[in-house]
């Protein structure tokens, strides 16, 4: 839930994005909006290829909309930004490097004091239960633990906004269910404003302060839902609460057929 007076961090305004390429111009996104407050947690669910990985990647600064806005803390986003940090699927974690050593990477790359950026370090390896493999090698790791260097990683800097693709889309199921209840507990702990992409139904209303369902291509939002549940949440008594299967069945007919939900 946005904490305190509600703050826009984020606003996407009539954001149409088009791809040409030798195959053709693909419209991915037309008339996307959507605003975003300090300290929410968004999931965005929508059939494949509807552009969510192009809405992230735009609010990133990876992907210039060919139309519309995309202010981020009220400056438009016109390339790359430093003041986001960015989740995907896989950690692409460097493999000759330890835990500890990938996680100052971002910080390595980013010029940050080095003190610092190492005591942060060291609060979220133990924030993420990565203490005592510090200095193991990403070999070494199950894939649950290389995905919490990836946050970690993505974390080192206090980003404004953490943009996350289909993080967790890799891992077993069990797996899924205790990355999503720690990382509840971080954005409980953190205030971490954040922007989730997910196929995973449970995933999308567990974590969300809003759930964004999108149309299929051209993608734009088709329907928002808040999720009025507490911040800090159980895995198992919120999958029993009515809010939960309120807002799940919404998600799930609106995705229809066409979604590869859980
Ligand atoms: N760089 C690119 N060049 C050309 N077309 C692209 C490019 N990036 C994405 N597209 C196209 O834009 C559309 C949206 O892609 P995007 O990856 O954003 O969808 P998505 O909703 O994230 O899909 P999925 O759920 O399957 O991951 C797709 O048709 C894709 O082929």
């Amino acid at each position: 839930m946005p904490r305190g007076d509600a703050e826009t961090i984020l606003s996407i305004r009539d954001v149409s994005i088009t791809f040409e390429s030798k195959r053709g111009r693909v419209t991915a996104l037309e008339g996307a909006d959507l605003e975003v407050e300090r300290g929410e947690f968004i999931t965005i669910a929508g059939p494949s290829g509807c552009g969510k990985s192009t809405l992230l990647k735009a609010v990133a600064g990876l992907t210039t909309p060919s139309g519309g806005s995309i202010r981020l803390h009220g400056e438009e986003v016109r390339g790359p930004r430093q003041d986001i940090g960015f989740v995907f699927q896989r950690a692409a974690l460097l493999e000759w490097r330890n835990v500890r050593g990938n996680i100052l990477l971002q910080a390595e790359m980013r010029g940050m004091d080095m003190k610092a950026a190492r005591a942060r370090a060291d609060e979220l390896i133990e924030m993420t239960g990565l203490t005592g493999f510090e200095k193991a090698l990403p070999h070494e790791l199950s894939g649950g633990m290389q995905q919490r260097v990836a946050l970690c990683r993505a974390l080192l800097h206090e980003p404004r906004v953490l943009l996350m693709d289909e993080p967790f889309g890799a891992l077993d199921a069990l797996t899924r269910e205790r990355m999503n209840v720690e990382l509840n507990r971080i954005w409980a702990r953190t205030g971490t404003t954040v922007l989730l992409v997910t196929h995973s139904v449970a995933e999308a209303v567990y974590l969300a302060s809003r759930v964004v369902v999108m149309s299929p291509r051209p993608g734009r939002i088709l329907e928002e839902h808040r999720v009025d549940l507490p911040t800090e949440r159980g895995y198992a008594e919120v999958l029993e609460t009515g809010e939960f299967h309120r807002v799940s069945s919404r998600v799930r007919e609106l995705l229809g057929s066409t979604a590869e939900a859980d």
